[in-house]
């Protein structure tokens, strides 16, 4: 017997560069029992996850299916930046049967998920220091860190909420003194073209860890995991360090997007890494760096950012973008 008998439901994925999120969502509302994460490691593609995902809750039936994908978005075909997975509409109608299909970029999945993200899930980082309030159509920002960067703003229309994808990961690495141009140099001579998503990720951690071990005669690596879980603890300066120079490029370059997108209704920091780093953000110099603007440091003081601790917060934001769609 299926597990689920109204016919009802919509699919929703979050595709990220190493898991992937699946859902079952009824309207909005996002069944918290039918969550499965997966690793895509080893899959050839998203086909399989799917169906696997499906037949894991009982053949269930979907009249939609919405995945955000992390990586461009052109003409409904979705290409993963970090895996070498394409997702079309075709193939999600074929792994889900459902009629109703959408694919977004990650982050405009995260935007479109503002506002149903609970309050206990959001934690302040820098307030906001602005004599006005900002109004309630004022533009947003996420930012995703995980196993890639990027940003979107949301922008609330006439015609309803918009969020506008960009590839802004892949766009230069700011740098600021002697030794973040020493890091781009050791992140250009490994790697070519020097990009924010090669510092401002889980391998880019892992990269400014390695990067201050040459630098000091003692090269060794360890894992984005395992520099987190050292830093603070006092057995490991160079996590220390390691994070304190990741933190103040997340400053600089969410400071520089907040100059083009002027979000004074708030910027919000999602994503694995972004997540742990939570609790070193204030300590490492984020909000010194993010306002670091010259003659307009104190404008900076009109945007707040946030950090969103709801791994699946994507989900609800591919649900309510279906639902927009069918409204
Ligand atoms: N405890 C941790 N601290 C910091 N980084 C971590 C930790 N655990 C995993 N990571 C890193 O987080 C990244 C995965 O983050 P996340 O789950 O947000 O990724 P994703 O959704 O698959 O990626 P994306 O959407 O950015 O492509 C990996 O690069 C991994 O190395």
């Amino acid at each position: 017997m299926t597990k689920h008998p109204a016919n009802t439901l919509s699919l929703v994925a979050d595709i990220g560069g190493t898991n992937t999120r699946v859902a079952l969502v009824n309207g909005t509302t996002l069944l918290p029992e039918t969550i499965r994460k997966y690793s895509n490691a080893g899959q050839p593609g998203l086909e399989p996850v799917l169906r696997r995902y499906i037949e894991e809750e009982g053949d269930v039936d979907c009249i939609g299916a919405c995945v955000a994908v992390a990586g461009p978005v052109r003409d409904g075909v979705g290409t993963m930046t970090n895996l070498d997975w394409t997702i079309d509409k075709d193939t999600l109608r074929r792994a889900t049967k459902a009629e109703n299909v959408a694919i977004l970029n990650d982050l405009q999945a995260q935007g479109h998920a503002l506002g149903y993200v609970a309050d206990d899930d959001i934690t302040c980082v820098t307030e906001a220091q602005a004599a006005v309030e900002p109004s309630p159509n004022a533009v947003r920002l996420v930012i995703g860190v995980g196993t890639g960067f990027n940003a979107a703003p949301v922008f609330e229309t006439h015609a309803g909420r918009f969020v506008a994808p960009s590839e802004c990961g892949h766009a230069n690495l700011p740098i600021r003194n002697e030794e973040e141009l020493e890091l781009c140099q050791f992140v250009e001579n490994a790697h070519g073209f020097p990009a924010v998503e090669d510092v401002l990720s889980g391998r880019g951690l892992e990269r400014v860890y390695l990067f201050l071990g040459t630098k000091a005669g003692d090269p060794r690596e360890k894992s984005a995991a395992d520099i987190m879980t050292s830093v603070g603890s006092g057995d490991d300066p160079r996590a220390d360090e390691t994070v304190q120079v990741f933190i103040k490029i997340l400053g600089t370059v969410a400071g520089n997007l907040s100059l083009i997108q002027l979000p004074f209704g708030g910027v919000y920091l999602v994503g694995g890494v972004a997540r742990a780093m939570t609790p070193y953000l204030e300590r490492f110099g984020f909000t010194q760096a993010f306002r670091d603007k010259g003659r307009f440091a104190g404008f900076m003081q009109n945007f707040a950012v946030s950090v969103i601790e709801d791994d699946y917060a994507a989900l609800t934001g591919c649900a309510s973008h279906l639902h927009n769609l069918s409204t």
